[in-house]
């Protein structure tokens, strides 16, 4: 079984089913799908062989909005409004944190979104150039951001300044495809204009991402039309931040004529419907006005210490569940759509390639147990895979044909574990100590 980690070459997946069908898909040395159907294995003489039988294969899964190493904060502080729990909590928390708990906290969150079938995250956080250390060992993609937190400080701005140019630097220089850098400024209530602004521009010159929190809560409008005399949305743009290669995360807030202007400077929107309902934002992202605005609306869970896990099963489920609930509609968010939202839309936002299961696709792929009790029937792959399947159903996971997780073995899994608890409880200790 270990073989198959390290095994190199072309390969191929035979006899599973795909949209109720069954097919081989074959993957070149390159990891691309060479080809998906039934003659597709005439088109490689394969290395490698996995069997699909008893298997249904999905795009592989994007979170677009995560704070992967919070896995470490996990459960630390539940069950509290966003702005006391960042500022009595999760903040003064934060001011303990290490590089390495960076790097452990991250790693525990690849192999938590590895074995739920995420092949790709978005992320926001510190110590950043740790948490690429550790998604190069575990063979996901991710788009990386410092977290850029002014608070309105001049010197602050600076030091954040110098953070973020620091990053882009080291990802750019490790020259590892799977891993792209992004500039992260927090949100519209965290960061000055002139924080905004540089941020835009910088991200522009660089031709990275801007990765950005909105309109998550009503006092974050309320305060930010009492500050600037206007909505968020209309405030990131006139900082230029709205751009094609924005991930805007939460959303929730936003009225129609900001839904409208998303569309029109096509930012990708992220639903974080877990991290909503939990921190009680009182208002679901208005999907929609997001959909008819052209706008393209991907899922993330947020971190782990308001979902409380990264499995975006879960958090398909939760998404087409809490549109229909919010918005008194029962077709809202089908479950193909919540598919589309976790697979080929979180791919174009971060810009993975198409997100599909197609011939020059990446061979980004996940496995589900066709035999597991929530497949049984398989009328409808999206249905089963939305509404009735999590995480545990995860057999198998590809990342650019590279196999990450095997009959849900991931190498290196109990070090992992035991580093990562042991970083938590160290990382708490310190929090009260001082
Ligand atoms: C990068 C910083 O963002 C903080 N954070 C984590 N979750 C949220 C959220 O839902 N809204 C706003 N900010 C959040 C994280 O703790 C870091 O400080
Ligand atoms: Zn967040």
């Amino acid at each position: 079984m270990n073989d198959i980690f390290t095994a190199r070459g072309s390969m191929l997946i035979a006899g599973v089913t795909v949209n109720g069908s069954t097919v081989d898909i074959a993957i070149d040395e390159e990891g691309m799908i060479a080809g998906i159907g039934k003659d597709a294995r005439k088109t490689i003489d394969a290395d490698i062989i996995i069997d699909g039988s008893d298997r249904v294969a999905i795009p592989g899964l994007v979170n677009t909005h995560t704070h992967a190493a919070m896995t470490l904060l996990r459960g630390y502080a539940d069950d509290m409004p966003l702005a006391e729990w960042l500022s009595e909590k999760i903040w003064p928390l934060e001011a303990h944190l290490s590089g390495d708990d960076v790097y452990w906290g991250t790693k525990l969150a690849c192999l938590e979104m590895i074995k739920s079938g995420t092949v790709a995250f978005n992320d926001m956080y510190f110590f950043m150039e740790r948490a690429a250390d550790a998604v190069d060992e575990m063979g996901l993609r991710a788009t990386l951001a410092y977290g850029f937190i002014d608070l309105g400080m001049e010197e602050k701005r600076a030091a954040e300044i110098k953070a973020t140019e620091a990053l882009v630097a080291h990802v750019k220089a490790r020259k590892n495809p799977r891993i792209q850098a992004a500039v992260g400024p927090h949100s519209v209530y965290t960061v000055s204009p002139e924080g905004l602004s540089w941020c835009a521009e910088f991200a522009e010159e660089q031709g990275i991402a801007v990765h950005v929190h909105l309109s998550e809560t009503e006092k974050e409008v309320t305060d930010c039309v009492a500050e600037f005399g206007k909505r968020p949305a209309v405030h990131l743009d006139e900082c230029g931040c709205l751009t094609p290669r924005t991930v805007a995360a939460h959303c929730c807030w936003l009225d129609e004529a900001e839904c409208r202007l998303l569309g029109e400077r096509g930012v990708s929107a992220s639903h974080n419907p877990a991290s909503n309902m939990k921190l009680a934002v009182n208002r679901a992202m208005p999907y929609h006005w997001l959909k008819a605005s052209g706008a393209n609306v991907c899922l993330g869970t947020d971190g782990c210490a308001s979902n409380n896990s990264l499995d975006l099963l879960e958090e398909m489920k939760f998404a087409a569940l809490l549109q229909k609930f919010a918005w008194n509609s029962q077709t809202l968010l089908p479950a193909g759509e919540a598919v589309a939202m976790a697979t080929s839309a979180g791919a174009r936002a971060l810009g993975t390639g198409p997100g599909t299961l197609t011939a020059g696709a990446p061979a980004d792929i996940v496995l589900l147990d066709a035999r597991a009790a929530c497949n049984i029937p398989l009328h409808n792959t999206d249905s089963n895979t939305v509404y009735a399947c999590n995480g545990g159903a995860v057999m198998t996971v590809l990342c650019q044909g590279r196999v990450l997780m095997h009959e849900r073995t991931v190498p290196g899994e109990e070090e992992i574990v035991r580093e990562a608890a042991a970083a938590a409880q160290a990382l708490v200790g310190r929090a009260r100590e001082a």
